[in-house]
């Protein structure tokens, strides 16, 4: 694939004190704005695979390159800083501070990262505004911008939680298991805003889940087990 945003090659990791690679794959593309469903069993690695392509992992051996550059030529700060510019991660617990309102969470990349603080100023007259366009985006109005993330309901934190890795509009954004605690309606429309916010921060989205019957909503599926060379057998559970 000329020109792919995320591309691993020849990846090797193993857990420390682990005899056995828990990952060994020969090659994974994913191009820019290409939407992505990773699913394999529990305990096939697919958070594991998820750190090392957002750079929070390294591999022992082999290349994880985002926008052409390789997490493991970075040092950490410079690996901290190409995340925050490159990365939307939607945690399963989505990872919000309580006592910052959503607005507040959603704003929180903007100040970590230039990149996305000036993509962000680019869209809209104000920091606050952009930051209420994706909380709109995610179905959420503006009286649930002000309200702590703690007093917010579990659907209303997964929305924050999207409008925060959308905003900036990074390259790519990750999401482990974000519709474990919904039902399928709720399931459903999360993943009609999800998808078409990325669609329109021209986001590449990787998103992890067990339920396979979403996978036809994603331009791509990936099977971990199917690509994963250290998974011997586990493909027959997947
Ligand atoms: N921090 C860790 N230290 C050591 N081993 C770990 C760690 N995290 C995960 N593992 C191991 O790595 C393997 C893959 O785990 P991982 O969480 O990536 O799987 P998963 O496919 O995301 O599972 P699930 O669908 O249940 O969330 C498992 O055998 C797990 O025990």
């Amino acid at each position: 694939m000329a020109g792919a945003l995320l591309e691993v090659k020849d990846l090797r990791f193993a857990w420390p004190g682990s005899a056995h690679d828990c990952l060994d794959i020969a090659a994974l593309q994913v191009a820019a704005g290409e939407t992505v469903f990773l699913h394999g069993p529990s305990g096939c690695g697919k958070s594991t695979l998820l750190s090392l392509l957002a750079g929070v992992l390294l591999p022992q051996s082999g290349r994880v390159a985002l926008d052409g550059v390789d997490w493991g030529d970075l040092r950490p700060a410079a690996r901290d800083r190409h995340r925050v510019d490159q990365v939307g991660y939607i945690f399963q617990q989505f990872n919000l501070l309580p006592y910052l309102t959503a607005l507040e969470n959603v704003l929180l990349p903007c100040r970590f990262s230039t990149r996305r603080r000036e993509a962000a100023a680019r869209s809209a007259r104000s920091l606050r505004a952009e930051g209420q366009h994706w909380l709109g985006g995610m179905g959420l109005d503006a009286a649930v911008s002000d309200r702590p993330a703690h007093m917010l309901s579990v659907g209303q934190q997964q929305r924050v939680a999207a409008a925060r890795a959308l905003i900036g509009r990074p390259g790519l954004v990750v999401a482990d298991e974000p519709t474990s605690a919904l039902d399928e309606d709720r399931r459903d429309v999360f993943l009609d805003l999800l998808l078409s916010a990325c669609a329109e921060a021209g986001s590449a989205l990787v998103f992890v889940s067990h339920d396979r019957r979403i996978a036809p909503r994603f331009g791509r599926q990936v099977s971990l087990p199917a690509i994963n060379r250290a998974a011997v057998g586990m493909q027959a559970v997947a």
